[in-house]
């Protein structure tokens, strides 16, 4: 479905250079959006990702990016109250959102009222809605939702979202977003992004630091011919892929 990936990987010394470099890139990539489409759409992992965006909240972001034009969507997220300690949303809001000047309004949780599947469906007939008012573009080539730029992080397994190696949800190719009620890390109880949507990116950001995720990170960039794919290597965005790397997790490449 989509064209193969312009791929770049950068490796850092350390996650400190990770975060430093990672901030530049979505600060470029926000006021590339904002200028051509007055908007810019992000979307958002759980897990170490978070602690790695903390440069975002440094004076010379805080004041240079058109926060007010941030639209920010979770990749995945458990079904668990906002408040919960296994929240994305809680933790996003603890560590950047509570921290910059983002419209509460363009801040897109899921409804953590409803069930997983409720949840689901509720997240994607929302983004249906954004794409009708035009916050939200459309991919010609997928008819998939096309965001601005996606931050993704992944697991030692090799997990992506929560699309975990050898589940059925990998080849999900309908739904916009989808839900789990087995995810093999937990909590079980989740709703994710699918494979169409997330490949149907302008850009995509793999931040992976630290030596757990080494052996994942050398099948999906090693040159090892695997038949079986990790779901990380389903990742082959429309746009742009950069792979940001500490010397840590790359050091089996
Ligand atoms: O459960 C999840 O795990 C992945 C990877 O997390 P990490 O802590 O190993 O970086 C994360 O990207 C996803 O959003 C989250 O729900």
């Amino acid at each position: 479905m989509a064209a193969t990936a312009e791929r770049k990987v950068e490796v850092f010394d350390t996650e400190e250079e990770v975060a430093v470099s990672l901030a530049k890139y979505i600060a470029d990539l926000s006021d590339k959006f904002c200028k051509e489409r007055g908007a810019f759409t992000i979307v958002l992992s759980g897990g170490s990702l978070i602690e790695s965006l903390r440069k975002l909240v440094e004076p010379q972001y805080i004041d240079s990016v058109e926060w007010s034009k941030w639209h920010v969507f979770w990749l995945d997220e458990r079904v668990v109250p906002k408040d919960h300690k296994d929240s994305n949303y809680k933790l996003a809001y603890d560590g950047l959102l509570s921290k910059v000047p983002i419209l509460p309004g363009n801040v897109y949780s899921i409804n953590d009222a409803l069930s997983p599947e409720g949840a689901a469906d509720d997240y994607e007939t929302r983004l249906k809605h954004l794409v009708n008012c035009g916050v939200l573009a459309l991919s010609a080539a997928s008819g998939f939702p096309k965001f601005d730029l996606m931050l993704l992080g992944m697991g030692p397994d090799g997990h992506v979202a929560s699309l975990f190696p050898g589940h059925p949800l990998l080849k999900e190719n309908k739904r916009w977003v989808t839900f789990i009620k087995d995810s093999p890390k937990p909590p079980p109880e989740r709703i994710t992004f699918t494979f169409p949507v997330i490949n149907s990116s302008a850009y995509i950001a793999l931040v992976v630091t630290g030596a757990p995720q080494a052996g994942s990170v050398q099948r999906a960039l090693g040159n090892g011919q695997i038949s079986d794919k990790l779901p990380v290597q389903m990742v082959s965005p429309e746009g742009e892929l950069t792979w940001f790397l500490d010397k840590d997790a790359a050091s089996k490449l």
